[in-house]
């Protein structure tokens, strides 16, 4: 083995970018020829400090938890299907069960604040920070002390358990809206450039969804920090999410990022620690309008264009064969000094 190919996680020295490129470009193939594997095995090596990276074991946390603004008609569907979905996940049938079977990983639901009686479930982690957040329409979403609660239990799920890849997602009737008041409060946008359809307005729905919003985004200055942004628009579980991606990207986890909704929860992540957006990894573009917009702010480039807009962590779960893969890539495969290849004339 070459000494650029051996784990240099031990010694002092930081592995360099440049060492990861020269290794992944010895690898049995023409220079660029894997693509954007390429890219995510440059960055897995940066994560884990290492030219032997590992990406097999995987988690899907799904933050479920309800909004007051839900009440007001920003959805396709009643606040009644978060509390429900909860129990689907439970019974292992929803796309992400499904999905997590098919690519071997393991699933944790937590209700952050789903509204009604707590949910007394072992199989459910109970990390409520209310019932349900206020009408951030007329008030903010949550308090100061709401917003240190979920970002810290967020950060203690991100940081626990030994898997290299952590993926997120959300359930949350309303959710779009929250998500869309944050990113626009956190990027200084107007919040209709980043208003759609969500689980399916029509045409009218969608001019009610945007009118609110844009009362909803009146109440507070155009360009919020993410705290703040959180806290007057913030679901539970997208704050949740911040912290987790923030505790995940703190132990050196991968992080995959799934759709709208938790690449706004991205966002604010990196704009809290801006270190964290290193182990960030997009999944996909999500079909909700106005993705590509906080995708762009954060410099990102999805792996996968699928038209999907389910949330659940169902992008990030797909796309985590293909940071497997990276790895392996990475890991596993020949030289052309090992494997006797001659390189170009
Ligand atoms: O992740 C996405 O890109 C995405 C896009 C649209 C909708 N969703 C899901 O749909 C729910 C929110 O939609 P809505 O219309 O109730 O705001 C919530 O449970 C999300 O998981 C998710
Ligand atoms: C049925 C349903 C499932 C979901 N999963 C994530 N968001 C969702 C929204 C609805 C409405």
């Amino acid at each position: 083995m070459r000494s650029s190919e051996t784990d240099l996680q031990t010694g002092s020295s930081a592995l360099s970018l440049s060492e990861i490129q020269s290794a992944i470009d010895n690898k049995t193939k023409p220079l660029g020829a894997l693509g954007e594997i390429e890219t995510l095995a440059a960055q897995i090596a940066n994560i884990q400090q290492t030219l032997t990276p590992q990406a097999d074991t995987c988690r899907l946390t799904i933050f479920a938890a309800d909004h007051g603004m839900a009440l007001a008609g920003v959805s396709a569907f009643p606040q009644a299907v978060t509390r429900q979905m909860v129990f689907n996940f439970l019974t292992e049938g929803a796309a992400a069960n499904v999905f997590a079977r098919s690519v071997g990983a393991e699933i944790q639901v937590v209700d952050a604040g789903v509204c009604g009686d707590p949910i007394i479930d072992e199989r459910l982690l109970q990390k409520r920070i209310g019932n349900g957040t206020a009408n951030a329409i007329e008030r903010p979403a949550m308090t100061p002390d709401q917003v240190r609660s979920a970002l810290a239990s967020g950060s203690a799920l991100g940081h626990d358990g030994n898997e290299a890849v952590a993926c997120f997602g959300e359930m949350g009737i309303g959710n779009t809206s929250s998500a869309s008041l944050v990113a626009a409060k956190v990027l200084g946008l107007p919040v209709t450039e980043i208003t759609g359809r969500g689980t399916g307005l029509d045409d009218d729905g969608l001019q009610r969804k945007s009118a609110l919003l844009e009362i909803a985004a009146t109440r507070t200055d155009a360009q919020l920090d993410a705290k703040a942004a959180l806290q007057e628009y913030g679901g539970f579980e997208i704050a949740m999410m911040t912290g987790a991606m923030l505790g995940a990207a703190a132990a050196g986890k991968i992080v995959i990022v799934d759709g709208f909704i938790a690449s706004a929860a991205a966002l604010a992540a990196s704009r809290i620690a801006p270190e964290s957006r290193a182990n960030m990894v997009f999944a996909h573009q999500s079909a909700e309008a106005g993705h590509a917009r906080i995708l762009d702010a954060l410099e990102a480039r999805p792996l996968l264009q699928l038209n999907m807009r389910l949330g659940e962590g169902t992008g990030a779960l797909l796309a985590f064969p293909l940071v497997r893969a990276a790895a392996d890539m990475l890991r596993d495969m020949a030289s052309f000094e090992s494997a006797g290849v001659s390189g170009p004339a």
